[in-house]
């Protein structure tokens, strides 16, 4: 047991809860691994009462091993979470239950509501409420209840990260699985993992969780962990063998990596070659090809880089809010420059300028494939520089979803997650500014490509919804850009050529496909049509603006007392999950929204051809896909907490239907 992590992520070392001793102990002292430690303390698969991180709260938790090195105790919780505990936050269960029932009577678990009304009850209480879907036992501790509150808060910090599943987890068949959380259910009424759905049946086991000491959660003071911590953790970083830190492959695996590789960019090319056709319809497949030298552009390619170049020179100016991001694995938060509304504003007036001195936006109409290809040669040449530089990169910063260490896979999926030149954010970057503004730059000029092409004083009805609609969704989503940091994006993908492409092509090129076909494709619309579209775009974006900002505001301040209303349901994690609000409509009511939206701007091209409602039918296909993307994640990260979730709020986007 001489290296700690190989042992957390070795299947030798696995015992599930509840098997007791191992046969690893031996009749002269007890054996960790292969070294013998007579001084031990504890010894494996003994029953003990571990402290809860920043409380003095315990519970009941079994001895897995100890790490001579670090001198720490790897225990597991009734929920299957692991956590490495010192040893003075361990005490043995005889002496201490004696204790415990005389001083908790009233906070026994059975007693204790799994679920809480508000998320200031929720940081103030989290342990103990975490405690009802882990604890046995529990006690009070002597801090008064508010000096309890700041220190919980500024304390309770645990960081996560899947362990790999045992063989004998994976080999477990579901059945077992079941009969194992029958007996767990028994022991702990709290402690419930049995799938009851039978949706919840057909998803995976729930993973089992190392859960270490962080500085977390958006309730907490932004601070970095305490440098002793960041050490800690930075100093297992680099024990472990970096292909280890990730999660299951995504995307059809390795295969599906160069399956994406080549599909997403030719299907860009399908969609902008076939949206340049009098009659785009099915039957006229395929487009016909242009020559090579067509597709490129050297002016077309200056153009998106001084465009790229403009957007950076507006991301860095230190206008606008540093906001900060969710705390990374190492317990650091980073910063962002928050000036999207700053820039789109700034390149409006830009553009008009422009205009106003006889640019002719058209261009971007006429040399569209051009300018696609120009963007797509340069999203490949952002994805090598990352997958290049994220191989020298610390294994903290890597992003467990593109850390296969398959190079396709990794390069695809994106391997490092923040990749920032000094404070230059990457991502961030690229997901916000120069494909988002540049998408209602390409609206616009279709707009004015419409007039000159019909001959119009003005764009018709349809073009301008579609511009109106979508300008508010990107001045939206940048006016909100600090809510971007709380999404899956910001959080846990890696920026590699899926991002890089998403980005800089697939957003700008194949988001602006209903203004694109508008052009020449003119669809007059009645007034109650025109009206019942705009109304259908206002309740989309209500319920996405309404649950993005609730979810939002919530992970930041989870004290919040304008959110004191909503309840919630703790997880292992110290974070909370809300169930209801927004959230306890359905698991994913911003998506349920985006759709909404996506029809709206479908709508006013009309039926004729199916290419204006590609966005929509990608769209559901994309949500669908991260609504599971995002189950197993969460699933991963709140075990029986996010079951209970799911039980409670079962319907994933549309309410009663899926
Ligand atoms: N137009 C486009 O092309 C696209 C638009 N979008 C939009 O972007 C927005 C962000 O989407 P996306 O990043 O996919 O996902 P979300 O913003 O929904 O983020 C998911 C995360 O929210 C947290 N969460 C989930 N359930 C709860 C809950 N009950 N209570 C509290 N927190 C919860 C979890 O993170 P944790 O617990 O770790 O905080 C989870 O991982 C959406 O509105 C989406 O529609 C997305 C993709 C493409
Ligand atoms: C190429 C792949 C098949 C798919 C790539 C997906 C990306 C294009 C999208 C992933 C998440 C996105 C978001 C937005 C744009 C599209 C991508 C990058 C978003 C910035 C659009 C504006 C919204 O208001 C938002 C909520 C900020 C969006 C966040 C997610």
């Amino acid at each position: 047991m001489g290296n700690s992590h190989q042992s957390r992520f070795s299947p030798d070392f696995h015992i599930p809860y509840g098997t007791g001793k191992t046969s690893l102990e031996s009749s002269t002292g007890t054996y960790f691994g292969s070294m013998k430690m007579p001084t031990v303390k504890y010894q494996r698969g003994d029953t003990v009462m571990g402290r809860w991180p920043g409380s003095s709260l315990y519970y009941e938790v079994k001895v897995l091993r100890f790490d001579a090195k670090s001198q720490l105790y790897t225990v597991i919780y009734k929920d299957g979470t692991e956590l490495e505990l010192k040893e003075q936050d361990i005490k043995s269960a005889a002496g201490f239950q004696t204790r415990s029932r005389s001083r908790s009577r009233s906070r026994s678990p059975g007693r204790r509501r799994s679920r809480s009304r508000s998320p200031a009850r929720t940081t103030r209480r989290s342990s103990s409420r975490t405690a009802a879907v882990v604890a046995a036992a529990a006690i009070t501790d002597s801090v008064p209840p508010s000096r309890r509150d700041t220190k919980l808060k500024d304390t309770l910090e645990v960081r996560l990260s899947p362990l790999q599943q045992t063989k004998a987890a994976e080999n477990n068949s579901n059945n077992k699985h079941e009969k194992k959380e029958e007996k767990q259910k028994e022991e702990n009424n709290m402690a419930n993992k049995v799938n009851e759905t039978s949706e919840a049946k057909v998803e995976a086991e729930p993973a089992r969780y190392n859960l270490r000491r962080r500085k977390d959660d958006g309730g907490a003071k932004p601070a970095a962990a305490e440098p002793e911590q960041q050490e800690e953790v930075a100093a297992k970083m680099a024990a472990t063998p970096t292909a280890t830190l990730s999660t299951p492959l995504d995307f059809g695996g390795k295969l599906g990596a160069y399956f994406w590789l080549l599909f997403l960019p030719a299907w860009v090319l399908f969609l902008v070659l076939h949206v340049n056709l009098k009659d785009p319809s099915l039957t006229n497949f395929p487009p016909p090809l242009p020559p090579l030298e067509a597709l490129l552009d050297v002016q077309a390619f200056g153009f998106v880089i001084l465009w790229i170049l403009f957007q950076a020179v507006l991301y860095i100016l230190p206008v606008g809010k540093l906001s900060e991001g969710m705390p990374l694995r190492s317990g650091e938060r980073l910063k962002y420059r928050t000036n999207g509304f700053f820039a789109v504003v700034v390149s409006a007036v830009a553009v008009a300028a422009a205009v106003y001195q006889g640019v002719d936006l058209t261009y971007i109409h006429s040399h569209f494939l051009q300018l696609a290809v120009a963007s797509f040669l340069i999203s490949v040449l952002l994805s090598v520089y990352l997958y290049v530089r994220s191989r020298y990169t610390s294994p903290e910063q890597l992003a467990l979803g593109g850390n296969s260490g398959n190079v396709v896979y990794d390069f695809f999926k994106g391997h490092e997650l923040n990749p920032r030149i000094k404070d230059f954010d990457l991502k961030f970057f690229c997901e916000m500014r120069p494909g988002l503004i540049g998408w209602c730059l390409i609206n616009f000029a279709m707009a004015l490509a419409e007039m000159k092409q019909q001959g119009l004083d003005a764009p018709s009805n349809s073009m301008i919804l579609v511009n109106l609609f979508q300008l508010l969704y990107v001045v939206d989503g940048l006016w909100n850009e600090e809510a971007i940091l709380t999404t899956m994006d910001l959080m846990h993908d890696g920026f590699g050529f899926m991002l890089a492409f998403g980005d800089l092509v697939w957003v700008p090129f194949t988001y602006t496909m209903q203004s694109y076909y508008l052009v020449s494709h003119p669809n007059p619309l009645s007034l109650p049509a025109l009206t019942a579209i705009v109304i259908l775009k206002l309740v989309g974006f209500y319920i996405f603006r309404k649950s993005n900002s609730e979810k939002n505001a919530f992970r930041r301040n989870p004290s919040d007392p304008k959110l004191s209303y909503l309840k919630t349901i703790p997880t292992a994690t110290g974070k909370s999950l809300l169930v209801s609000g927004w959230w306890g409509v359905v698991r994913h009511p911003n998506y349920l929204g985006d759709l909404i939206m996506a029809l709206a701007w479908s709508l006013p091209c009309g039926f004729s051809h199916l290419l204006p409602w590609y966005y929509m039918i990608y769209f559901i296909i994309l949500l669908v896909h991260r609504d599971s993307r995002d189950m197993s994640e969460c699933r991963r990260k709140y075990g029986s907490a996010w079951d209970e979730y799911c039980r409670t709020v079962r319907y994933r986007i549309i309410p009663r239907v899926y």
